[in-house]
């Protein structure tokens, strides 16, 4: 397959539910083949932004673009979707069910059966294809869930809260298959409430609260933003700091001190005045997007 190159974007998206106004306003950009994460307490508006994506819900304001311009039927037709919903029937047969819903999205049936069974077979459900989807664990119906949104090889993927009630060995199984569609330039947004898996799988952050956007941006652009940190050890005692200019003491304990600096020249200026102190450690400290999420939603 070629690589792809369109991108999946939303512009002052907008939606309320009577007074409420569940998304705020809300503009960021799904690039191809970058896995963007959104995140958001219950309730920030992530479900309603991915519906408006998905045409379930009407937009109230702003637009949702893919490739540069307004998206359409046809362009949704060929998206993958797992909804928050899930949508799958509980008491069919998965192969068949699968096979059906790739028909649906234009592929022949053998197409579908052939891909539906290369999926399940790499999902360790290779002996249950003709089992109904009631009788698995919940975290196999999950994996057939995302076998649905994956089987027509899609131009890109939202999916709502995709890992939640896998196992670890379960999203390393379905980050491979995702992986294979990012290398083709497919974007992926997906929602998550796990923010260490969120950490070690996206190459882009999107934080929602209360509806509206708190940050968004690549990993490097978010960890760029904001204050510096830096530990800094003087022994036998650090609290010196506390009464320094443009110096925030975040921390201190004992010997040791965790700083934000403000304002140029701070920090020579204070490694000049912690060297005769017999400074033993000055290390600036990466934020993780776990440290960016509260940071940005406190
Ligand atoms: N159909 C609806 N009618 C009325 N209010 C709604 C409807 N759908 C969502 N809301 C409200 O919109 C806000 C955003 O909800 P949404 O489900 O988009 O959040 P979320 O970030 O996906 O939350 P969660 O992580 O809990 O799934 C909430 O206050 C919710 O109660």
């Amino acid at each position: 397959m070629s690589q792809q190159t369109a991108s999946l974007e939303v512009r002052n998206l907008t939606r309320t539910f009577g007074d409420k106004t569940a998304v705020d306003d809300v503009t960021f950009t799904v690039e191809p083949g970058k896995m963007t994460g959104f995140v958001g307490a219950n309730g920030a508006g992530k479900t309603t932004t991915m519906r408006m994506i998905m045409g379930v819900l009407v937009v109230h304001g702003g637009e949702v673009l893919w490739d540069g311009r307004p998206i359409t039927a046809a362009d949704r037709a060929r998206f993958g979707y797992m909804p928050e919903e899930r949508g799958l029937y509980p008491k069919q047969g998965i192969l068949d069910q699968l096979t059906y819903l790739g028909q649906l999205r234009g592929m022949t049936r053998k197409d579908a059966a052939r891909e539906a069974t290369r999926m399940l077979e790499r999902f360790g459900l290779g002996d249950r294809l003709k089992d109904k989807l009631e009788s698995l664990s919940l975290g196999n119906q999950q994996r057939v869930q995302i076998t649905a949104s994956l089987l027509h090889a899609p131009t890109a993927l939202v999916l709502d809260e995709p890992f939640s009630g896998l196992d670890p060995v379960a999203v390393d199984s379905m980050v491979d298959l995702l992986r294979d569609r990012l290398r083709e330039g497919v974007p992926v947004l997906f929602s998550s409430h796990q923010l260490d898996l969120v950490e070690r799988l996206c190459d882009s952050l999107v934080v929602l609260s209360d509806g509206k956007i708190m940050a968004a941006g690549t990993r490097e652009e978010l960890k760029s933003r904001g204050p510096r940190r830096y530990r800094v050890a003087t022994p036998p005692d650090a609290g010196w700091l506390r009464d320094e200019p443009g110096v925030r003491v975040v921390d201190v304990d004992g010997a040791h001190a965790v700083l934000e600096l403000e304002g140029e020249g701070t920090q020579a200026r204070l490694l000049e005045r912690a060297v005769p102190r017999g400074l033993t450690e000055f290390t600036p400290l990466v934020p993780s997007l776990t440290d960016i999420y509260r940071e940005v939603t406190r």
